[in-house]
């Protein structure tokens, strides 16, 4: 079954661009470590699932591409093109000539519904060229005006005109220190809207991955195409082929169904985070070498210590002990101690898959207690390599990890909406303050939520 890829804004056409590369170099990749017969049918479900054949052979992404400004988009179809391994559809485009300057409700209400038939024309397009569609992949930022504001709303027209298509939104958390003064209100706005119409939304923060540039990829001057193609290796790290079930003899044909299915079990809470082992520069590559043991390790530790990379966790973290007093549930404004999950999936791929023990990650005191940890935990995995890893392994959980910033985007963003400050430039396009008002109470329900897990 095919995705089709959505991007959205400057952020979002970025993004889509290093993703579509990570899996074509992956694809090419010669360090498979697999039979033949095996890396031909997980390039075989690779191709399906992301790329459309044209008939000069190269391989055409099954995305569609929007932006209200040229500039982005034009570098972004000529890069691929210049890869000479893949390339955009050009008729698969639609930008116009000026941004929705970092507003918003610009975006959602004025943007959006005026050039809606021509972007869902695209979309159609796309959707008819594939002759099983497993659903959509938006990537967006959270924080700008077009990727954030037209983004919420082409996700519900995708809703609207694909009901049973499954939509997982990727979207890119703002710097901390603020790049834009309204990046609380868009980041409220988006968050909430994408929460109607999303099946699962897929955060990655770019504070934690400028860390990850920094500190394990030996990264000096770090640009927005750096964090972007760790962005990349992560999320091809998940959705490159897979068996989804033990003893499965087909690599999974529903990636995103299967996705849903095992990380999003109560429509309340599907806020999904994605961490990845190892994650190094080549040069230190050449001279690693990793167990299966020692990765696991450090990955389940990262998941319980909520840290976002192999180094720095708090080994000091451990699950409650069973027949000990539960600890307080956590605060959202207090320090994350236990990361309590409601659903685990860790993908393995390379040498010896089969023989890795994930026990650990079966313990039920991982999980909230109303659920069946036998239920709230997956295995994906692959004995064909990734990139240049002989092993690793990705988990996407679905836990506690945003409690913390989600409560201090909506803190922030309640305290300049109680000053009124900025709200007329969204009113000016139709957000009333009482669309703010709901936006509030919905994310408020999803804090409380995870905060009770
Ligand atoms: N990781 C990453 N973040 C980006 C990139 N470009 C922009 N951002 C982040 O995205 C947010 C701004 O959104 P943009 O995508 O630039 O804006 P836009 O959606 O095009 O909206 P307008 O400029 O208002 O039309 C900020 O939080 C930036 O940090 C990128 O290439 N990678």
């Amino acid at each position: 079954m095919s995705i089709v890829t959505v991007q959205l804004g400057q952020c979002g056409n970025q993004i889509g661009y290093e993703v579509f590369n990570a899996i074509c170099s992956d694809f090419h990749s010669t360090r498979g470590i697999c039979s033949k017969k095996e890396n031909e049918s997980y390039q075989e479900a690779c191709k399906e699932r992301f790329f459309s054949e044209e008939k000069t052979g190269v391989p055409v992404a099954r995305a569609v591409l929007v932006d209200m400004e040229p500039k982005v988009i034009s570098q972004t179809l000529s890069m691929a093109a210049r890869s000479g391994h893949w390339k955009y559809d050009h008729q698969s485009h639609f930008c116009q000539k000026q941004g929705s300057g970092n507003n918003w409700a610009n975006g959602y209400s004025v943007h959006g519904p005026r050039y809606r038939d021509v972007i869902m024309n695209l979309v159609q397009k796309e959707a008819e060229k594939c002759d099983r569609l497993s659903g959509f992949f938006t990537v967006m930022s959270m924080a700008g005006g077009t990727g954030s504001g037209m983004g919420a709303y082409v996700t519900q027209c995708l809703r609207d005109a694909f009901p049973t298509s499954f939509i997982l939104n990727q979207v890119i958390w703002p710097y901390g220190t603020g790049e834009v003064i309204v990046q609380n209100y868009n980041s409220v706005l988006t968050l909430s809207h994408l929460y109607q119409s999303s099946d699962a939304l897929l955060v990655h923060e770019n504070d934690a991955i400028h860390k990850i540039c920094a500190q394990l990829m030996n990264i000096k001057k770090i640009s927005f195409r750096d964090v972007n193609q760790v962005i990349a290796h992560q999320l091809g790290s998940v959705f490159q082929p897979t068996y989804s079930s033990e003893g499965a003899s087909q690599y999974s044909r529903s990636p995103l169904g299967d996705l849903m299915e095992s990380l999003v079990p109560h429509p309340e809470l599907k806020m999904l985070g994605l961490r990845n082992i190892p994650q190094m520069s080549e040069n230190s590559l050449a001279y690693s070498t990793f167990t299966w043991p020692g990765l696991i390790k450090h990955l389940r530790q990262m998941l319980i210590a909520h840290a976002k990379m192999e180094e720095g966790i708090d080994w000091q973290v451990r699950p409650p002990l069973p027949g000990h007093p539960v600890p307080p549930k956590a605060s959202p404004n207090q320090a994350l101690h236990f990361n309590t999950s409601v659903a685990n999936l860790v993908v393995l791929r390379g040498k010896d898959v089969q023989s890795v023990d994930l026990g650990g990650f079966r313990d039920p005191a991982l999980y909230t207690s109303w659920l069946n940890p036998q239920e709230a935990f997956h295995i994906w995995k692959t004995p064909r390599a990734f990139n240049k890893y002989e092993k690793s392994a990705s988990l996407v959980s679905n836990s506690q990890f945003l409690l913390q910033l989600m409560d201090n985007i909506v803190g922030k963003a309640w305290n300049m909406f109680a000053s009124k400050a900025y709200v007329h430039q969204y009113t000016k396009f139709g957000i009333e303050e009482e669309d703010f008002l709901d936006c509030f109470t919905t994310l408020e329900q999803v804090i409380s939520s995870y905060a009770s897990l």
